[in-house]
């Protein structure tokens, strides 16, 4: 644990000076800065909240996450507010930057053995306590392991971690494609029966491989190629003719955690026991090994960033369709994706074994098969059965629907979507110009506010507060959860929280290929930028519906024998998503009812300890894991409640389609 600064971190743009980029990531860059009125150097993530299109949820969940964490090796956020159309996050400055970096700037190829074992080690103790809180990470790599001047280390970007408990069902399964795909675990991939911690290990020993190699297994490939290696190849190793520098040890803690079969990963509270960790130093040896010598982070970035720019324009022509573009951003070592796990996976299916990469064969002698690669996937497994054309599958871009839900669900005015959870002036939320950050320092220009008139019926018009501000303790607990402040956090989630229905519907209507949409819907110029993000689909937000309250837009079908064509298929299909709807709506009923009972057991024991804890402050570090027990079921009821609205929006909008059809078939 780590003991929480006193310090108040101002709430107002006005009282930081932004200095030079030192960072930058899917729509967030990173600067160096000074908080004025402390006299400290800090780190601002500002993310642009128009370029987040939908996944204000995965905003809110990073900063809310990076809110609670108090743990000396994550990157914990000091407090965070809203800039204009921007949102800041103030957190401590890591000076070192991130291990990508400085093995891209000094250690081309990877670091020497004891600076691994150092980093990995700081690293696992992370896990250890991220998975204890009930966190999955899900974007271990060396990119988002950061060094600070002294060779401290911190994992960070907690922009696609998940909460165990958000469902309130720990066994429960997760079909959320997220991550980076060169770290990402078979299972996340194959999203058969969910996945967990282990996903974390996994990728952190793609990561070890990745210090060891400075560059992750697979990394020069497409992401389709990556997608079948990791599945169908034996895991990744140390076992490679190069790799006679590393220690039998290290060979070891790669192959435990390189496992296909998540079970027979270790944890990483076990997995910190490896005697592998013996090479480990003190963090001291990495400022004298690796930091010693380097530019300031913000000259490194400078010249990295030119030299993309480079490489970027020498490959112009190749980077011309948009699944190229995304490569691009895989390049860069960026989160950044933009797929549809059906077309990864139809291309990949596509890709010929001779197309198979031998650079990474391991040594003939020491090659050896996973033997519990019971995740095998033939590549049959892997094909789709809709017949659209491999061009079309090549096209990152060819799914509609894909932008149609980005934009569906995506609220018209963030900022609004935003309050309650960040601190959200009015004056933040009316301003509607696209860009009010002055770039002398980042000073907000409040003046052209003004009201829209498309402000959306999902908004969020109370100015609450809920996780936003300083982190002091008597700010913790500054809002009391009352019956009727569930009813407005249950309302405040389910109108602005935007989720991913049954993958089984995506598949399903991939196959039916039909375009449910009017193409020429404002969708076709939005482009997804999330991360690697490929959720089980929403059917309100895929072409359904506008926006999730509004209007049923349906493109009518033109001539009378496509119409009867497409009703008929349509029909079967309609009945399967109600009566999915109706399954989904039991299970969300009864895990709010797991999650209500939870919380009143929190209540009631903190209720015996005659403390309020949502007025109080935390002192003890039980005070605090509690608290983040009772912020997790509050997420918990708020999401499910949410859920269960839309899921009955749902049913109200495909049982007014469903009769429409009827009506045109029966006509
Ligand atoms: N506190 C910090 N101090 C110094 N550099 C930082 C800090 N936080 C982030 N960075 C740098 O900025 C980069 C981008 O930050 P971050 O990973 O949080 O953004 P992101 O949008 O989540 O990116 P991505 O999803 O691509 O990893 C990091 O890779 C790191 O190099």
């Amino acid at each position: 644990m780590e003991t929480i600064s006193e310090k108040r971190y101002p709430l107002s743009a006005k009282d930081y000076k932004l200095y030079e980029e030192v960072g930058e990531g899917v729509s967030a860059s990173v600067h160096r800065a000074l908080c004025v009125p402390l006299n400290e150097i800090v780190a601002i993530k500002v993310l642009d909240l128009e370029k987040c299109n939908n996944d204000l949820d995965g905003i809110r969940r990073e900063v809310q996450t990076m809110n609670l964490i108090n743990h000396s090796n994550l990157l914990r956020a000091y407090c965070s507010f809203t800039a204009g159309h921007s949102l800041w996050v103030v957190m401590p400055y890591m000076a070192g930057g991130s291990c990508l970096h400085i093995m891209k700037s000094s250690f081309p190829e990877g670091f020497e053995e004891p600076v691994i074992a150092t980093v990995l080690r700081e690293v696992l103790k992370a896990l250890v306590y991220l998975h204890a809180h009930g966190h999955i990470h899900r974007d271990v790599k060396a990119g988002n392991i950061l060094l600070d001047s002294n060779g401290a280390v911190k994992l960070a970007d907690f922009g696609v971690s998940a909460c165990m408990f958000d469902s309130g069902d720990r066994q429960r399964s997760r079909n959320t494609f997220v991550g980076t795909p060169c770290w990402m675990a078979p299972e996340v991939m194959q999203q058969l029966h969910g996945y967990d911690f282990k996903a974390d290990i996994w990728s952190f020993g793609i990561t070890a491989l990745e210090l060891a190699h400075g560059h992750a297994p697979f990394s020069k490939y497409p992401p389709m190629k990556v997608l079948l290696m990791t599945l169908q190849n034996a895991p990744p190793s140390l076992n490679y003719e190069r790799d006679k520098r590393f220690s039998k040890s290290f060979k070891e803690l790669v192959a435990t955690c390189l496992v296909k079969d998540p079970k027979k990963r270790p944890s990483a509270e076990k997995l910190l026991k490896h005697h592998f960790f013996k090479h480990a130093r003190g963090i001291e040896y990495l400022g004298r090994t690796i930091l010693d010598g380097l530019a300031p982070l913000g000259d490194r970035f400078r010249m990295l960033k030119a030299k993309e720019a480079d490489l970027l324009m020498q490959n112009k022509a190749v980077y011309e369709d948009m699944e190229q573009l995304s490569q691009k951003e895989y390049i860069r070592g960026i989160s950044a994706w933009n797929f549809n796990l059906e077309d990864l996976k139809s291309q990949a299916a596509l890709i010929q074994d001779a197309d198979m990469p031998n650079a990474e064969e391991p040594d003939t002698n020491e090659k050896k098969k996973d033997i519990s690669n019971d995740l095998k996937a033939p590549a049959e497994e892997l094909s789709t059965s809709d017949g659209a054309s491999t061009q079309d599958k090549e096209d990152g871009f060819n799914n509609l629907q894909d932008l149609e839900s980005s934009l569906a669900s995506f609220p018209i005015k963030p900022l609004q979507a935003l309050k309650g959870c960040f601190d959200v002036c009015d004056d933040d939320v009316n301003n509607t110009s696209p860009r009010d950050l002055d770039h002398n320092y980042g000073r907000t220009d409040n003046g052209n506010s003004g009201t829209s008139s498309l402000s959306p019926q999902n908004a969020i018009t109370q100015p609450k507060k809920f996780w936003s501000g300083s982190l002091q303790p008597d700010n913790f607990f500054h809002k009391k959860i009352t019956d009727g402040d569930r009813d407005y956090l249950q309302t405040k989630y389910s109108s602005e929280r935007n989720h991913s229905g049954p993958l089984l519907y995506r598949q399903r209507r991939d196959v039916n290929n039909l375009p449910l949409v009017d193409d020429t819907s404002e969708g076709a110029i939005v482009q997804r930028k999330g991360r690697f993000k490929v959720t089980s689909a929403d059917p309100s937000s895929m072409g359904l519906s506008n926006n999730s309250s509004g209007p049923v837009a349906v493109t009518p079908p033109t001539s009378p024998p496509n119409q009867n064509f497409m009703s008929a298929s349509i029909l079967p299909s309609l009945q399967c998503i109600l009566q999915q709807n109706g399954l989904q709506r039991e299970e969300i009923i009864k895990l709010i009812k797991y999650a209500e009972q939870s919380y009143g057991k929190n209540t009631e024991s903190i209720e015996a300890g005659a403390v309020d804890p949502l007025q109080a402050p935390p002192v003890t570090n039980r005070e605090r894991e509690l608290y983040l027990q009772v912020v997790q079921l509050q997420q918990s009821i708020g999401s499910l409640a949410e859920e269960l609205q839309r899921q009955k929006m749902k049913n109200v909008q495909l049982e007014r389609q469903l009769n429409s059809m009827a009506n045109k078939v029966e006509k």
